[in-house]
């Protein structure tokens, strides 16, 4: 690989990439907070028909973009380029702050290769941006055992021009995780950043990019995503029986949940719900609703998980709870 020219006077465009529930949306909350890098712009992609990092990263209206859900690298590849494009048209005419930067959180089921094509084939984008850098996250728990089955995963591995290892609070970086980041990019350098704990100095430096990418995307088949809405808050007793009995149920087909819900003990402020595969992350409580939606919203990522499943699980588990 060699690295592309990075003329001058051009916005820099920042990609942060790693598979599902890597701790991406952890990262940026936490970087973006940095007065240094407040100055940007921000466009995230979700695989979920319901999108939720946009509240999760909780910015200021203006300077977060929700690109849309779907496949950033197949679908909304061209929404991406006009996201872009728009908010370049916004910020010349001062309709939202100068921004310095822009920063891509892709979805965790994007293969970045033609996402970082589109970014520097098409000439209206690159007439005004250029591609700065494209850090991977990499979970010290489940990394290894995606890198093996996801080729999205890989190929995130591969085009990154610097890695960084998450949740390595929780376990060890594996010996086969450090092998397999070794075999697919040994140039990278690596950090370790726990809880999106790293310089953000770091993260968004200049680095080198491949000269070449492909347009087309690699994905793994058959995966799909499930909504489960409620109006009505549900118990907590309820919730937590549900998580568990659907992280068993589906074990690794499970690839990623996470929600913003509302328990009947506490329904005025919403819980963020995490699921990594089999990892269940503690409940988090955040401060207050985002806006005046509140419904609860969960978003399912998985392989051949039967559309109803979730639904009907959850309503038995509730009418259980409640007879008891
Ligand atoms: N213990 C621990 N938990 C982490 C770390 N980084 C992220 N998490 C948790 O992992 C879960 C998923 O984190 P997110 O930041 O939402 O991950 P993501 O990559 O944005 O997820 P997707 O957008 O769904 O791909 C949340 O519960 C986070 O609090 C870490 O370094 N250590």
């Amino acid at each position: 690989m060699s690295p592309i020219a990075a003329p001058e006077g051009r916005l820099p465009v920042c990609v942060v990439t790693g598979f599902l529930g890597a701790g991406k949306t952890t990262l940026l909350k936490r970087v973006l907070r940095d007065p240094r890098f407040a100055d940007s712009a921000v466009i995230v992609n979700e695989f979920g028909e319901v999108p939720l990092d946009h509240d999760l990263i909780a910015a200021s209206e203006d300077m977060l973009i929700s690109v849309s859900t779907g496949c950033l690298c197949c679908v909304v590849r061209s929404d991406l380029t006009e996201t872009l494009l728009d908010l370049a048209r916004r910020r010349a005419a001062a309709e939202v702050p100068a921004y310095a930067r822009v920063v891509i959180e892709t979805s965790g089921l994007a293969d970045p290769a033609p996402i970082l094509h589109a970014l520097m084939a098409d000439e209206r984008v690159a007439a005004g941006h250029r591609l700065q850098s494209v850090a991977t996250l990499v979970d010290a728990a489940t990394g290894a055992a995606v890198l093996e089955r996801h080729p999205e995963a890989q190929r995130q591995v591969m085009l990154a021009d610097r890695l960084l290892l998450t949740k390595t609070d929780l376990a060890p970086v594996p010996a086969t995780l450090e092998t397999a980041l070794a075999a697919l990019n040994p140039a990278a350098p690596r950090r370790v950043a726990a809880h999106g704990e790293v310089d953000p100095e770091w993260l968004f430096a200049p680095g080198s990019l491949p000269a070449f990418l492909e347009a087309n995307a690699r994905h793994t088949e058959g995966v799909a995503s499930i909504v489960l809405e409620r109006e009505a808050p549900i118990p907590a007793l309820a919730l937590t029986l549900w998580l568990q009995g659907l992280v068993e149920h589906c074990g690794p087909r499970l690839l990623r949940l996470k929600g913003l819900v509302a328990l009947a003990e506490a329904p005025e402020k919403p819980v963020a719900l995490h699921a990594v595969q089999h990892l269940l992350h503690p409940l988090e409580w955040l401060d207050a609703w985002p806006g005046t939606d509140r419904h609860s919203r969960i978003v399912l990522i998985g392989e051949g998980i039967p559309r109803h499943l979730p639904a009907r699980l959850l309503a038995a588990i509730e009418a259980e709870v409640r007879d008891s």
